[in-house]
């Protein structure tokens, strides 16, 4: 029998496999089965440094404290903390990744926030999740994996529990990338915000495959736009910006589904909405999903469309290029996409938005944008003949000068029906202020 406190060799109990399945910075884990009862484990052992074993025994008191079907369980450990037995695993999030998609994403962080919950309200902080430490168990429910949180080395103990402090101010912790930046403050004093921020790095990570820097947007515009607000307020840099808990981070995640539900013409109409009601943030999130779904012509027409003038010519002129596509994806909506039942005044209004980002452009003296946008814009004007909205560009044709005005004389010349455009704006003999505009006019 084994003394309280004393350590016993793994080997005495387990036949170790020839090869460790896997060394992190402090332990070393092996596939070994149990001699007497042939069980399989996976067995990990603390390297031989002081720091080691402090924080192998703070795992095996967390883990042993957390029964949790998503906390990786521990079989069986030596009376001296320096190793101790867990399931095998069939693989890391970080590893598996590929095969998965979002659904079982879902389902992880569901999972991984309740046994997370379960451990804050223990006054158990995490502080080191990272895709390598999310393991898949075999034996899920319908043959799928449960997926389980382990590597507790870092976890932050309820101050009367601490018997050593592990670490101090600046010393650096958790896994970069993953990590919260109030970690290199004072990773004693952290507050369960730090899992739920490396949740959202997680996920990040997940859904666009890239490892998440540091001061580097984690969604790239279009890629999966409902998992955004996830994100966001999941890993903001700033705690008091961030969801606090669990709780909220589940909040956030009913929100990621039912905005997955919505179809995007549905979801853009409530941006705008919400964005003419002063929610001006919704601007960014309507360009994304309006640039990932260019096909969608009730989005471009019905919605898209509406953003106040104001606000769409100051976004273009900032952003010229992404302004540029969008506007011509809408004007070749407005000329190439069944009107239906649309009331046919309301052409004005998309073609009043290609309109602002043209004017936009040729202000930011974006002129090869301008020029590009201008001939599926003069198009679309000429094909609705639109009283208001050729009053409009009459008015602007006439305020240009020089390049400006040589530049769209060039788009005018481009436009397969010059004639009936011309024709458009020329109608009660109007006639356009610069000579190079007059020129293509009548040319
Ligand atoms: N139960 C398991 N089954 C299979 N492989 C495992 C298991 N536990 C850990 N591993 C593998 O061993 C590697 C090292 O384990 P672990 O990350 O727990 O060590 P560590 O020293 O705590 O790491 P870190 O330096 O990241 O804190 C893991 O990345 C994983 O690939």
């Amino acid at each position: 029998m084994l003394g309280a406190g004393e350590t016993v060799d793994p080997r005495e109990l387990y036949r170790l496999s020839a090869r460790p399945l896997g060394k992190g910075g402090y332990a070393q884990v092996w596939r070994a089965e149990h001699k007497e009862s042939g069980q399989e484990v996976a067995l990990k052992r603390a390297l031989q440094k002081s720091d080691a074993y402090s924080r192998i025994k703070r795992e095996i008191q967390a883990q042993q404290s957390l029964a949790h079907p998503n906390i990786m369980p521990i079989h069986d450990h030596d009376p001296g903390f320096r190793w101790y037995t867990m399931p095998v695993a069939e693989g890391t999030l970080e590893k598996l990744r590929n095969y998965l998609d979002e659904e079982v994403l879902m389902s992880i962080l569901l999972n991984l926030a309740d046994a997370l919950d379960i451990a804050h309200k223990q006054e158990l902080i995490h502080r080191d999740i990272s895709p390598s430490n999310i393991l898949a168990l075999s034996g899920g429910s319908t043959g799928k994996f449960r997926w389980v949180l382990a590597d507790w080395g870092m976890v932050r103990h309820p101050p009367e529990m601490v018997s050593k402090q592990l670490t101090r101010t600046g010393q650096g912790m958790g896994t970069p990338g993953f990590d919260a930046p109030e970690l290199d403050d004072d990773p004693r004093t952290v507050t369960t915000a730090v899992d739920v921020y490396s949740l959202g790095r997680v996920t990040a990570w997940f859904v666009t495959g890239n490892r998440p820097l540091r001061g580097r947007r984690l969604l790239p515009d279009g890629t999966m736009i409902h998992w955004r607000p996830f994100v966001t307020n999941c890993a903001h840099e700033e705690v008091a910006h961030r969801v606090p808990d669990m709780a909220g981070l589940k909040e956030l995640l009913r929100g990621v589904i039912s905005e997955r539900e919505e179809s995007p013409d549905r979801r853009a109409r409530n941006l705008v909405d919400d964005l003419l009601r002063g929610a001006v943030e919704n601007l960014d999130s309507l360009v994304s999903l309006a640039e990932a779904y260019t096909n969608n012509t009730d989005l471009y027409i019905d919605h898209l469309a509406r953003v106040p003038t104001m606000r769409l010519y100051g976004w273009a002129a900032n952003d010229p290029d992404r302004a540029a596509a969008l506007a011509t994806t809408m004007a070749e909506h407005v000329v190439g996409s069944p009107w239906g039942d649309r009331d046919r005044q309301y052409a004005g209004t998309p073609l009043s938005f290609v309109h602002t980002v043209l004017r936009a452009l040729v202000d930011v003296s974006q002129l090869g944008l301008a020029q590009d946008l201008a001939t599926p814009f003069f198009t679309a004007d000429a094909r609705w003949q639109d009283v208001g909205q050729r009053m409009r560009t009459r008015d602007w044709l006439d305020g240009l000068t020089g390049p400006a005005a040589a530049a769209m004389a060039r788009a005018l010349a481009h436009c397969a029906d010059k004639a009936a455009v011309s024709d458009h704006y020329r109608e009660g003999g109007w006639q356009p202020a610069a000579a190079a505009l007059r020129a293509a006019m009548t040319a």
